[in-house]
């Protein structure tokens, strides 16, 4: 059987289907009517233009519903080439038919901004015909196109009397549907066409009432005309930002713009300025920024014109060498896009590099606002990296200070892997070498790097293991005070379940230490029963306990309970070791452990909470002198 048909058959289409489709679900809000008119206007100004050497200034007038003469109708006119009869059946009645599409191959968005044939139908997201009269610069008669949302229309040609005052161009109307006639209002429309057409190269006028104005010579049908242009300050070159430019910036973001950096892009025709965010964005925030299609807005919310690393800029961008997608709302995909992304990257590294050599307390105040998001750059990026790391804040034992301020003073960095394992170490580091916490996001990360792009830096990475290790026993002489001072203090903060081991370390003052990590707490333990037991029965049980620390592995360790660790170099401690008083003994001890607590920024619980108030009142008490033994000033049990 032959299964080739012997001519090709169209495709047959419900065109009801189809205008309903392109005009209602291609484009994410009705309002983009005026940009789409607006955009043909500008293309037929353009080929009349090109074609012809005595072309008029572009404009376009716009008459919002309720203005016109004798009609209700929104009415939008161009002086651009205009249409003839054939093009009008042509090119307007064929879904998918343009005319720019074949010359887009050979120009770029100079010329033209539409290619996809669809755009005239967005109009019938705001009405049920669209009428289109034009006259052609290129002759014939002038003609007048109805379409229909249900899929028709007619053309005819105009007589003299009906297009006696209809010039070179196209003039649309739009009869406002009941319910979408809000968008035609001259309010919405004045708004819509400075949004979408204040920086094209024509004028763009629309009428208002002229309420505020009474009527005069220049203004006979009671209406007044609103230029909507500006001078697209945002595409313009400059060294330093002005303050127009910082300006519209702060119009854009809502805050006045950190900085602003320019942008060129000249093999993707792009110009614009990159705002530096002076906030820092939320976490996961989309970068939206804001994109114009040769002077016309295409969208406010462009998301792929930057490496995701730029997230402290939003750019204002024109461009002529990028193509939009058939919604207009988003660049398609392409290797233009790409070159131009890495080319605006490029240029906000250039930034930082040239504000780190020549104005390092803004690139230091950029950085305090940016820092997270500096961090996570500065991972991957080591170029960067070495830029802004000196000015990056980081938490030490002695404070927050700045890398550079860190490494001038201390040499190497020590960093901790875990912010619990800093809050552990903080308290015994000496104060020659700090210790640095690395628990946050990247940090770490960051400083393991940090020898791999700054010359002469040493890191390392410390463990609460290998930092108590100098967590020595007390000398054997002192064994049974050491031992009676454990079970006494154990005793006290039975109702916390915490127990208490008395080690000898550094530095004296320090008194007290809560250890809650595993590894340290296992190695206590070993050598607490080092201790305990000398000679032969000290080597079996270590080697007992090697053993078994080895098979149980994690699990031993994780059931092992915090305890509060007593610096036996230290003359308080040694003090209540000597104490007979009881209560004064308890309290204190309860106050060493929450104090402890509080150096290694550890939740109090509940029961803490308790123990901590009532030992600060009995100590107060005690203090000035109270009779403790009356029980209606206190129990001290
Ligand atoms: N104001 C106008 N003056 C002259 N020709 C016009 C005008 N409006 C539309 N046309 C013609 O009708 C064609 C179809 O217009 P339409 O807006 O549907 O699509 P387009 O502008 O070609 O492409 P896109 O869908 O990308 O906007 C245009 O290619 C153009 O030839």
């Amino acid at each position: 059987m032959n299964t080739v048909p012997e001519s090709a058959t169209p495709f047959q289409v419900d065109l009801r289907g189809v205008v309903d489709l392109l005009s209602r679900h291609i484009y994410s809000s009705p309002r983009v009517f005026l940009r789409e008119l607006l955009q043909n206007g500008r293309d037929a100004v353009s080929a009349r233009r090109r074609e012809f050497a005595d072309a008029p200034v572009g404009v376009v007038q716009i008459v919002p519903a309720g203005l016109a003469d004798g009609t209700n109708d929104f009415v939008f006119r161009d002086n651009g080439v205009g249409l003839t009869a054939t093009e009008a059946s042509e090119l307007l009645a064929t879904v998918g038919r343009s005319s720019k599409r074949d010359d887009m191959l050979s120009m770029n968005r100079d010329d033209y901004l539409g290619q996809f044939g669809i755009g005239l139908l967005s109009c019938f997201m705001v009405a049920d015909t669209i009428t289109v009269r034009s006259r052609s610069a290129r002759g014939g008669a002038p003609i007048e196109w109805k379409g229909n949302t249900n899929g028709t229309f007619t053309i005819r040609e105009l007589n003299d009397a009906e297009s006696a005052n209809l010039p070179i161009g196209t003039e649309i109307s739009l009869n406002p549907r009941d319910g979408d006639s809000d968008l035609l209002t001259p309010s919405s429309v004045l708004k819509l066409a400075a949004l979408y057409g204040r920086y094209l190269d024509l004028a763009v006028e629309v009428a208002q009432p002229a309420t505020e104005t009474p009527p005069t010579d220049s203004t006979p049908d009671g209406v007044r005309w609103v230029t909507v242009n500006e001078d697209p300050i945002f595409s313009k070159p400059f060294d330093k930002p002005g303050d127009e430019l910082l300006a519209l910036g702060e119009k854009l973001l809502g805050q006045r713009p950190f900085d602003a950096i320019e942008v060129v892009v000249p093999s993707t025709g792009t110009r614009g300025t990159a705002f530096v965010l002076p906030f820092s964005p939320r976490p996961g925030s989309r970068q939206s920024h804001r994109a114009y299609l040769g002077g016309m807005l295409l969208s406010e919310t462009v998301d792929d014109l930057l490496p995701d690393w730029a997230f402290f800029v939003r750019v204002v961008i024109d461009t002529t060498g990028l193509n939009p997608t058939a919604s207009r709302e988003q660049f398609i995909a392409s290797s233009e896009l790409e070159e131009t992304r890495e080319a605006i990257g490029a240029a906000v590294r250039r930034w930082i590099m040239l504000l780190s050599a020549t104005k390092p307390h803004l690139l230091q105040e950029f950085i305090q606002i940016h820092s997270l998001g500096l961090k996570s750059l500065a991972v991957h990026d080591d170029e960067l990296a070495e830029a802004v790391v000196n000015w990056l804040t980081i938490e030490t034992s002695l404070g927050h200070m700045t890398i550079n301020d860190y490494l001038n003073s201390y040499g190497s960095l020590r960093y901790t892997g875990t912010v619990d394992e800093f809050r552990q170490l903080a308290p015994i580091a000496s104060t020659d070498a700090p210790i640095v916490n690395g628990g946050y996001i990247y940090e770490s990360e960051l400083f393991a790097r940090l020898p791999q792009f700054m010359d002469g830096v040493h890191t390392e990475q410390v463990t609460v293991a290998d930092e108590l290790d100098n967590l020595d026993v007390p000398p054997l002489d002192d064994r049974d005070a050491v031992v009676a001072l454990e079970a006494k203090a154990t005793d006290v903060l039975s109702a916390v379940d915490c127990r208490v081991s008395v080690r000898s370390f550094h530095p004296s003052d320090l008194s007290s230490l809560y250890v809650a990590d595993p590894a340290v707490l296992r190695r206590m333990e070993r050598t607490k029963a080092a201790t305990i037991a000398p000679g032969l029965w000290s080597q079996v049980v270590t080697t007992v306990d090697t053993i078994f620390t080895a098979q149980a592995g994690e699990d031993a360790s994780a059931a092992a309970q915090a305890q509060l660790c007593l610096n036996w170099n230290s003359p308080l401690v040694r003090k209540l070791a000597e104490l007979s008083d009881s209560v004064v003994f308890a309290r204190s001890i309860q106050l060493l452990y929450v104090q402890a607590l509080l150096a290694g920024h550890r939740p109090l619980s509940a029961a803490d909470r308790v123990m901590l108030s009532q030992s600060m009142t009995d100590l107060i008490q005690l203090s000035v002198g109270l009779d403790w033994s009356d029980p209606a000033e206190g129990d001290f049990s």
